[in-house]
């Protein structure tokens, strides 16, 4: 099958990719030139494992990429999947999404037969409705459920693992209101995963399909939120959060992914979802209580991390060293990472900052270019009077001879990643 995916960012990339693999043909479309090129020469703008053997593979072959959304008449199948960023009040800004509905409308107004397009951006179930396809129908002088076909198909792919999540995944969402064509075009598409992994296939609304996404993650987000309260709670009584975890996570109701404890999550999306979800829900006169709570709770845990640090130290003009900035290991992504309200925090109360993190401290710096940036975790270590770990990259579970230079061994490990040692004092956040 034919099919063009705009927007080369995680997800389209990916998406391209992966197509291409299943032995489609990919037109990616972005407009940003250097992106296109860089596709075209088989490399990508981002780092996922898995992604360069494929893009090697398929570049200037099955995978072609183009500034011009033009390419995307000759698809059969167009995917949206371009940012959906928040606004200050946490709704979701759709303008990105618009303007690719209309370059995509344009693109189609010619075309003769239909053409389906495929929504893979997040967004909530009336910006669906209400504007990307009254956008598309307008551009392309079209209507839905005629000349062309509107879908919603949200991705679940996490960053550092989005390959293996995009071929392997736990179910695929189609939402086309019943839609025959769309879902024959989609059937098609899928088809190599649906029979290579017995892959679920959820045929549904396409405002269902737009508020699954949005339940998924802020189910995930709030899973997090309730096993740090929970945690938080263990710690007071001296009970390992970790044992308590391990053992409810063997009931199957429970399971026992998204449980482990600590300093709170971050990334691209649980921030930005669960905002959208809550806004959503206050402008349509809700209160979504439990959704803010997990978003509460979440925005504490770097400040109970400090409470802990202040507990062993007065921090005020101490050097003391951050350990890992990324918002998980394997990337170099700091959106929404928990470290910056922890290098907040330790300025607040005066103290010389001395980050370091394998991948991220080159961004970092443009946010604070301040602070000093080690080379290792063992020269961030040297002479520091407190150590806080945030991110649980591997390297830091092999740290040991390099407690021994600090000039206070106090560890607090927000992630558990620390191995705790003689010779160190070492706190979990919630054991
Ligand atoms: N990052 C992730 O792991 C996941 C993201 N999502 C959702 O997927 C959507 C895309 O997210 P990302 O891939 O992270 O975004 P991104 O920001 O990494 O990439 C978006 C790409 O779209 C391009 N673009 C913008 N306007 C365009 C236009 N009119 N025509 C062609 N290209 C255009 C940009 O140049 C950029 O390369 C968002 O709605 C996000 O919430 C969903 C699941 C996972
Ligand atoms: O919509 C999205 O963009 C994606 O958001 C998350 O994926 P991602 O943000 O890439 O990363 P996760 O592995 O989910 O981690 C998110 C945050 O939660 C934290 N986390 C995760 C698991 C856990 O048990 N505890 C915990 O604190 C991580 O450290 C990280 O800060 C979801 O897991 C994906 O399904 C979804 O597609």
């Amino acid at each position: 099958m034919n099919a063009s995916v705009v927007g080369s960012g995680y997800v389209g990339t990916t998406l391209s990719a992966c197509l291409a693999d299943m032995g489609h043909e990919v037109t990616a479309i972005d407009i940003d030139e250097e992106t296109v090129e860089r596709l075209n020469g088989g490399e990508a703008r981002i780092h996922e494992p898995g992604l360069g053997p494929l893009l090697s593979a398929y570049a200037g072959g099955r995978l072609q990429a183009t500034t011009e959304h033009v390419a995307a008449a000759e698809t059969d199948v167009t995917f949206l999947a371009v940012g959906t960023p928040s606004n200050p009040d946490g709704s979701i800004d759709a303008s990105i999404l618009l303007a690719a509905a209309e370059d995509i409308g344009r693109a189609i107004a010619d075309k003769d037969g239909y053409h389906l397009v495929v929504v893979k951006s997040t967004v909530m179930p009336d910006v669906i409705d209400e504007e990307v396809i009254p956008q598309i129908e307008a551009a392309s002088e079209k209507t839905d459920g005629e000349e062309i076909g509107v879908a919603v198909n949200p991705e679940f792919q996490r960053e550092g693992s989005a390959v293996r999540d995009f071929m392997e995944p736990d179910k695929i969402v189609l939402g086309t209101d019943g839609d025959e064509r769309a879902l024959d075009i989609l059937a098609e598409l899928y088809q190599p995963l649906v029979s290579d992994w017995e892959v679920p296939v959820v045929e549904t609304g396409r405002r269902e399909a737009a508020m699954i996404k949005y339940a998924n993650n802020a189910f995930l987000a709030a899973k997090i939120s309730l096993i740090n309260d929970l945690g938080n709670v263990c710690k007071l009584f001296d009970v390992d959060a970790y044992e308590v975890a391990d053992a409810i996570g063997l009931d199957d109701r429970i399971g026992e992914q998204f449980l482990r404890s600590g300093v709170g999550w971050g990334g691209s999306c649980f921030p930005k979802d669960t905002a959208a979800l809550v806004a959503g829900a206050r402008a349509a006169g809700y209160e979504p209580l439990m959704i803010e709570a997990a978003v509460e709770l979440n925005d504490r845990q770097p400040e109970r991390l400090l409470e802990l640090l202040d507990r062993h130290v007065d921090v005020e003009g101490k050097r003391i060293a951050v350990l890992g900035l990324a918002f998980k290991p394997g990337t170099d992504d700091i959106r929404g990472t928990r470290a910056k309200p922890v290098i907040e925090g330790l300025l607040a109360r005066g103290a010389d900052v001395v980050a370091y993190d394998p991948l991220a401290a080159e961004t970092m710096a443009e946010e604070f270019p301040k602070i000093e940036y080690a080379e290792s975790a063992a020269e961030a270590l040297e002479d520091a009077h407190g150590a806080a770990v945030v991110t649980d990259w591997p390297e830091f579970a092999d740290l040991d001879a390099a407690f021994d230079a600090m000039a206070n061994p106090v560890v607090i490990d927000g992630r558990r990643i620390v191995e705790r040692r003689r010779g160190i004092v070492y706190e979990g956040l919630t054991w």
